[in-house]
């Protein structure tokens, strides 16, 4: 039977079982081809030509793939960061690429502020400690903490979410420095906090760093060894954006393991899930000696039953307004 169907749009793969969302943005005469996977591997070329427009989520989308788009005018994804989508490949098929970039800005600065008090305040480590306490209750042995208003905290990318983080700390009191030479001058100003003009003044000058910014060539391995090492002596570090930019977890266990730095809380890391790295060995049979000091959730920062349907309404809206108008909005690609 032909497809009464005016589009295809294909769905690479879902956090959320069937796209039903997806389907009432796109409308009756949008067909879905819903691939189900995050293996690009696994898309048959014959469903990846025929498509119109297509939306990734977890997917990797390489030039393959890539190459089998020959009717697509855009490719969408439901999130924010897209490290896993080769733009040159898409640039050089003259396909268009849009993210997604606002359904869950609050929800990331409540993560990342979340694991900032919770580590400031050592509570995973004074848990661990009062779990398993032999003499001393209340006064434990652990190093005292310094006020709020006399620690400083490096924000690294002051974009939609770390602006979001800016706004959240101010009110505890924490010296706020931020890092982003993408923002004009005054930005500091508009938004309220102390402009670095080196990341190395952040590792340097922060008790906390909390990091905001897109993983790319330029960013990868931006907390390597050298930086570690160049952190002020019991920082905290706190990763919500993406793993490639601490991807070096010999480093992060010496660094932990010689109590250079305090404590770290990662929500992304470069592969997910993890492998069996002795740190992350270290973490889930909770070692006496990192009790409370390394914190992971499961790359889930960004999720909340608002942000989960605001980001597939808006992913999906992206490409309707595509089809209708032949304008990608969001676009990454120039
Ligand atoms: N864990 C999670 O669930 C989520 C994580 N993310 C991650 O957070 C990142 C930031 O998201 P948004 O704030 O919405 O993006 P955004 O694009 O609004 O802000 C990113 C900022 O980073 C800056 N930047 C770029 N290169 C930099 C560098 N080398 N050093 C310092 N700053 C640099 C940019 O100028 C920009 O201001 C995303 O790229 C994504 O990887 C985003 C959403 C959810
Ligand atoms: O929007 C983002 O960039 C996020 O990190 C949220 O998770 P995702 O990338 O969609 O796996």
């Amino acid at each position: 039977m032909v497809s009464q169907k005016k589009y295809v749009v294909g769905i690479t793969d879902h956090m959320i079982g069937t796209p039903d969302l997806e389907a009432d943005v796109l409308g009756e005469d949008v067909e879905i081809d819903f691939f189900a996977s995050t293996d690009e591997t696994r898309f048959d070329a014959e469903r990846l030509a025929r498509l119109d427009a297509l939306m990734v989520w977890g997917a990797r989308l390489g030039p393959k793939s890539i190459a089998h788009l020959t009717r697509c005018k855009g490719v969408v994804r439901y999130g924010v960061g897209y490290e896993k989508i080769d733009l040159s490949a898409l640039k050089r098929a003259g396909i268009p690429f849009a993210n997604n970039p606002d359904y869950g800005t609050e929800e990331v600065a409540d993560h990342a502020m979340a694991m900032i008090l919770s580590l400031h305040r050592r509570l995973w480590e004074h848990d661990a400690h009062s779990r398993s306490y032999v003499s001393s209750w209340q006064v434990n042995s652990l190093k005292p903490l310094p006020r709020a208003n006399r620690t400083t905290v490096g924000v690294v990318g002051v974009g939609r979410i770390g602006t979001a983080v800016v706004n959240r700390l101010k009110p505890f009191g924490y010296r706020i420095l931020g890092y982003d030479p993408g923002q004009p001058p005054g930005h500091e100003k508009a938004i309220g906090y102390e402009r670095a003009e080196r990341l190395d003044d952040i590792f340097t000058r922060s008790d906390i760093v909390t990091l905001h910014c897109p993983a790319n060539e330029e960013t990868r391995g931006m907390l390597g060894a050298d930086g570690l090492a160049r952190l002020r002596p019991g920082a905290i570090l706190v990763n919500t954006a993406r793993g490639e930019l601490l991807h070096d977890l010999n480093a992060l266990e010496a660094a932990l393991r010689s109590g250079h730095m305090a404590a770290a809380a990662i929500d992304t890391m470069e592969q997910e899930p993890p492998g069996n790295h002795p740190l992350l060995t270290a973490w889930r049979e909770r070692e006496d000696w990192l009790a409370g000091r390394l914190v992971i959730t499961p790359h889930n920062a960004f999720y909340s039953d608002h942000a989960a349907v605001e980001m597939r309404h808006n992913a999906a809206q992206t490409v309707r307004i595509l089809l209708d108008q032949g304008r990608l909005r969001n676009r990454v690609t120039t």
